[in-house]
């Protein structure tokens, strides 16, 4: 295996490519509870049986005046950057809105992933909001997951990159309802490519398995 480990201080700040950058740990806890409530939301309405017209009619009108009233406030700069600190001393960058790990986005599972010796682990389990065929995890979903994890290995490895090709093996369905293992690790790199391997596991068996290929994103000049 051949990675080319650059220094934490080779990173590129994302401020340099004109994002702004929030401080995990300044996100207050008042918004992450709202995050919570809404993912629970969603699983509500995706799920209930209510078919009461006035009872629906009102709680579609209670959610019009929350989005209102939070729409008050200016929307964050797309592509606001939150940055997090990771076991053993070193930080990583990731959108803050991001679909699987954005630690503001109540549609994201979320998948927290954190380094290992390999490469990258995380584990989440996922509700019905995930859901494709009766009972299992929604394909496009899996592929998500798997992006994420390819993608943030070989970000910590080397630098952040753009995802240029992603191949999938479902192998059996991935269960909902059951906590998955993701891992993903590089493989090797040349210049600018890096190739990345990663799976996700069910009780120690693995449901679906991704080839990657990432491309590093040139440093600004
Ligand atoms: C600071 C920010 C922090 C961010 C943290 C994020 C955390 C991470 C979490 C995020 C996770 C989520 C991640 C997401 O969701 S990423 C979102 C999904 N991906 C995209 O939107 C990418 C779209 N594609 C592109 O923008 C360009 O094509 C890229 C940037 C990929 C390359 O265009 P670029 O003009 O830059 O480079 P190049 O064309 O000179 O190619 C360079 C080399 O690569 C080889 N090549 C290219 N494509 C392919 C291919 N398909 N198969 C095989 N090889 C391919 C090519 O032959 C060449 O090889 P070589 O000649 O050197 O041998």
């Amino acid at each position: 295996m051949t990675v080319n480990t650059q220094p934490a201080t080779e990173r590129p700040d994302p401020r340099a490519f004109g994002l702004p950058v929030v401080e995990q740990d300044d996100i207050p806890a008042e918004l992450r509870a709202l995050v919570g409530r809404v993912h629970d939301l969603i699983g509500a309405v995706a799920n209930t049986t209510e078919t009461d017209p006035r009872t629906l009619a009102e709680a579609a009108a209670a959610v019009e005046g929350v989005t209102e009233r939070l729409g008050r406030a200016p929307r964050r700069q797309i592509g606001t950057m939150v940055r997090r600190d990771l076991p053993g001393g070193a930080s990583e960058f990731g959108t803050i809105s991001n679909i699987v790990a954005g630690d503001t986005n109540p549609a994201a599972p979320p998948l927290s992933l954190v380094p290992t010796a390999e490469g990258v682990r995380g584990e989440v389990t996922l509700d019905t909001v995930y859901q494709g065929p009766p009972g299992l995890v929604h394909g496009g979903w899996i592929a998500a997951l798997l992006d994420q994890a390819v993608g943030t290995a070989s970000s910590l490895a080397t630098s952040p990159g753009l995802t240029a090709r992603l191949e999938i093996d479902y192998r059996s369905p991935t269960p909902l309802f059951n906590p998955l293992e993701i891992t993903a690790e590089v493989e090797r790199t040349e210049r600018r490519k890096v190739y990345v391997n990663g799976r996700i596991r069910v009780n120690g068996e693995i449901t679906a398995q991704a080839r990657a290929l990432m491309v590093r994103v040139p440093f600004p000049e």
